[in-house]
């Protein structure tokens, strides 16, 4: 067996980045940029008013002071002239400062009789200019890899960028494997139930940036499971759900190696997910999740968002622990890395009384992991502990 970390090191190993695709700016929400992206344009490309008012000289401006207008500047339709000594530019937010004008008197602090104008509230100091490129230059870039925020969008929209260079979304194709699984909606015999983990982990994937398949479940028979393997070709990440551990009927290694798996390790010293596998398999990275609902989604969690981050060109890539305090103690760990599943209280973090693998209600309820190293001690209330928020 080896350690969570040394199995997370050899799948980055098998993660292979997907590549990069350009794709058109409304559709670049969620996705992750690849390469850097320059703004071809200064924002704003001239001085701006901020405000509705009357663009003047600013050594011109005092209480009383009286301007005569001489024309307009609009947003999208600036003034053509200059603004001479004693004149004043009629402006409206975001229109272009006319040459000659260096302030903007707004509009409440001005009295307006024909084409005269008189200052009559105290202006202040500010000049209610925004300066030429005083939001990013020409040139000024932004970064990859970075997943694009809607707040992204916006400026990669002002940046003049219509087609966005993104990682490619890794193909995953989810497989779960079993005689007892139906699937949602369907109708289980007395000794079947439903089959849940491809649903949680497909969301868990496709939230993270993937494109998750989910194929048929592949039964507890050789041609089943080799049927289900060779539909999952053309994907970059294959997983399997189940039949990963000792039984007669876990034959997902078994099969895999029989069509040219090259296995990179079996069994992590953590819990749960101890009988994970992974490895090689027809130019694909294939990982055998266990089977049990909640160790397939904390190895979800743990291993392969952590691998699709890679893929899509993130480095680091590895979860993000924070630390936190024990509302309540902990009793010994034993030798294997225990995610605890938790919630985050006011008092701090409280793990769930059972920890059973099985139990969804828990993990529904959890909204954290708290770690436990191995042979981790005892803990006291108050205590500091790493967690990985959920
Ligand atoms: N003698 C031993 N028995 C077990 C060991 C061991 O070391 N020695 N390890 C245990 C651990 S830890 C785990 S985890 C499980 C994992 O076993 P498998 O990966 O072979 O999973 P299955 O036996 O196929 O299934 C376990 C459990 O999960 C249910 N299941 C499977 N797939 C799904 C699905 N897609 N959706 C919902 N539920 C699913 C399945 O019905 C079983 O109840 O092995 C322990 N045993
Ligand atoms: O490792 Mo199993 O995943 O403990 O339930």
């Amino acid at each position: 067996m080896i350690s969570v970390e040394e199995a997370r090191a050899k799948l980055y190993d098998l993660a292979t980045p997907v590549g990069v695709e350009t794709v058109p700016l409304a559709q670049a929400a969620g996705r992750i940029l690849a390469q850097d992206v320059s703004a071809t344009r200064d924002q704003p490309p001239f001085a701006a008013s901020s405000m509705d008012g009357y663009a003047v000289k600013r050594a011109e401006v005092e209480l009383h002071a009286m301007f005569k207008l001489v024309g307009e500047s609009a947003a999208g339709h600036g003034f053509a002239g200059r603004v001479g000594p004693g004149q004043a530019v009629r402006i409206f937010t975001g229109a272009p400062v006319p040459e000659g004008a260096d302030f903007v008197v707004i509009q409440e602090d001005v009295t307006a009789r024909g084409n005269l104008i008189t200052i009559t509230d105290d202006p202040g100091d500010k000049d209610n200019i925004r300066p030429a490129g005083g939001d990013f230059r020409a040139g000024d870039t932004i970064g990859a890899p970075r997943r694009l925020r809607p707040a992204d969008i916006a400026l990669l929209a002002a940046m003049n960028i219509p087609a966005v260079p993104v990682s490619r979304r890794p193909q995953v194709a989810l497989i779960s494997t079993g005689d007892e699984l139906v699937m949602p909606g369907g109708e289980p015999g007395p000794d079947q139930i439903i089959a849940s983990n491809t649903f949680g982990l497909k969301a868990l994937f496709d939230a993270e940036g993937a494109q998750t398949r989910i194929l048929p479940i592949a039964r507890d028979r050789v041609s089943s499971l080799e049927t289900a393997l060779n539909l999952a070709r053309g994907a970059d990440l294959v997983i399997t759900i189940g039949g990963a551990s000792v039984g007669d009927h876990d034959l997902v290694a078994q099969v895999a190696e029989g069509l040219g798996m090259d296995r990179a390790f079996y069994k992590v010293r953590m819990r749960p997910g101890k009988p994970l596998m992974a490895g090689h398999l027809a130019g694909a990275s294939m990982v055998g999740l266990p089977g049990n609902p909640v160790s397939s989604m904390v190895c979800g969690h743990i291993f392969i968002l952590p691998m699709l981050r890679r893929m899509m060109g993130f480095v680091p890539a590895d979860p993000q622990l924070k630390e936190g305090q024990l509302a309540e103690p902990l009793s010994a760990n034993g030798p294997r890395e225990h995610y605890m599943r938790a919630c985050i209280g006011s008092g701090g973090l409280t793990a769930f009384p059972s920890q059973d693998s099985s139990l969804l209600t828990v993990l529904a309820d959890a909204d954290a992991l708290i770690l436990r190293p191995p042979n981790d001690p005892p803990r006291d209330a108050g205590d500091t502990v790493f967690y990985l928020p959920l």
